[in-house]
């Protein structure tokens, strides 16, 4: 038997494959993916192996081949087995990582918690848990669901030795085809995993048995998870809508349209980092670093992100607490002036795109109920308010801007 400690992750896609996975396996894990992809399952069972492909846009600029990271001895079993229960049972097992989508937590849930009492019955030790998804608490509401799962006696053992840590991703993982093996990614080389430290258990309260290397522990996670979603998601998410509207393909195109890095740069630096600076008193300077480097990344032409999966699911994307609505209704609370902010809305809005059922049901929804009503519905702004008025203005505004 192995003597590594283990880690499970659900869901072996790009940021299973191409973030959480490689830093597991660099600090000394046998990293287990869990998917209900079988043909996907099937093939790291035969491969064991995979290649991390870092897409720098300079090194490509100079005709450079891209640095390929090797990922070895990793193993695969399907979510839908009770091979997975088995696995949540070894010995071991130290940690469970999710990057599956926040709607698929549901369905992870009651795995977890089936694979929560046999560890328990089983005598197994203490685990950590932290779904790596795009969204404010994504840990804890995965946490509620499993809870929801489990008998009084199990929560009672898992309130003991089960920690639900929340955490804050970010790298940027396109879907890739340039490699011979499908289980190859390509990755942007940036990468940032913060995680809440006081929320894991442990020999020690509050770290990780064998920690990660490239992982870091905070306090104060609210901040940095608002820092992330509402500059690195909301810039991402304004360049794809309005690159889209203007039919560009991808994010490095969109950036450099020059109107487009107008709406951009004025809605991260004088609306969503004024708000963010004042509720969580970081530096300006810093924290005007912190947006320009993040429009280098989106600059980076090796990463080849299309504009609809950066748009993808475009009612999540304009959630009251996600990345275009939440930084709008934390600008109003700390007296920032909505504008651009209210276009990166009004073009979301304006999202068509026949194979995202989100896009045909808020396209089908902006006819129906009316534009006025809806923007209502979905950001709480009342009728009449000043973001309000600025949002049907720049819906107006932005049809000026479609592709004919
Ligand atoms: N790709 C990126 O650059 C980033 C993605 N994220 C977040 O990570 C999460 C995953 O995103 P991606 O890796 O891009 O998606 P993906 O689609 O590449 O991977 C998701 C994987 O989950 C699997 N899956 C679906 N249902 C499952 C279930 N019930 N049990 C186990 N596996 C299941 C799918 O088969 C797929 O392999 C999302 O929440 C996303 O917002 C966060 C930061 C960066
Ligand atoms: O994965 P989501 O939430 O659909 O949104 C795509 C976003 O997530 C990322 O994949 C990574 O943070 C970004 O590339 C993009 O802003």
């Amino acid at each position: 038997m192995s003597v590594k400690p283990r880690a499970i992750h659900f869901g072996a896609g790009n940021i299973g494959r191409g973030f959480i996975a490689p830093l597991l396996s660099r600090s000394g894990y046998h990293v287990v993916f869990t998917d209900v992809d079988k043909g996907l399952i099937d093939t790291i069972n035969e491969e064991k192996e995979y290649g991390v492909h870092i897409l720098d846009t300079n090194a490509a600029a100079d005709g450079e081949e891209a640095e390929v990271q090797k990922i070895i001895h990793v193993k695969g079993v399907l979510s839908t087995t009770d091979d997975l229960i088995r696995e949540i049972e070894h010995p071991k097992l130290k940690l469970i990582t999710t990057a599956v989508g926040l709607p698929v937590l549901d369905k992870v849930a009651p795995t977890l918690a089936k694979g929560i009492r046999a560890r328990r019955l089983s005598g197994g030790g203490t685990i950590n848990i932290i779904a790596c998804e795009n969204a404010i608490g994504a840990t804890a509401q995965l946490a509620e669901k499993v809870r929801a799962h489990l008998a009084d006696e199990d929560a009672a053992w898992a309130a003991q030795h089960v920690g639900f840590a929340n955490c804050s991703v970010d790298r940027i993982v396109p879907p890739f085809d340039d490699a011979d093996s499908v289980l190859d990614v390509g990755v942007e080389e940036f990468f940032e995993w913060i995680v809440e430290g006081p929320s894991l258990k442990g020999a020690k309260a509050g770290r990780l048995d064998v920690p990660i290397d490239g992982m870091t522990l905070t306090d104060h996670l609210s901040a940095y998870n608002e820092r992330k979603l509402f500059t690195l998601n909301a810039g991402h998410a304004i360049t794809a809508y309005l690159g889209h509207l203007k039919g560009l393909a991808t994010v490095d195109a969109s950036i450099e349209d020059a109107d487009i890095a107008a709406v951009v740069r004025g809605a991260l630096h004088g609306e969503a980092g004024a708000a963010l600076c004042r509720k969580h008193k970081f530096d300006e300077r810093e924290h005007a670093a912190y947006i320009e480097k993040i429009i280098v990344r989106f600059q980076n032409a090796a990463v080849k992100d299309d504009v609809v999966r950066v748009g993808r699911q475009p009612l999540r994307k304009l959630g009251r607490g996600d990345r275009l609505v939440g930084p709008a209704r934390m600008c109003t609370e700390y007296g920032v002036a909505v504008r651009h902010l209210a276009t990166g809305i009004a073009a979301a809005l304006w999202y068509d795109n026949t194979e995202d059922e989100q896009s045909v049901e808020m396209r089908r929804a902006v006819a129906e109920k009316g534009l006025e009503k809806y923007v209502v519905e979905l950001t709480g702004f009342e009728e009449g308010s000043d973001v309000h008025q600025h949002i049907l203005k720049s819906y107006k505004e932005l049809e000026g801007w479609k592709k004919v």
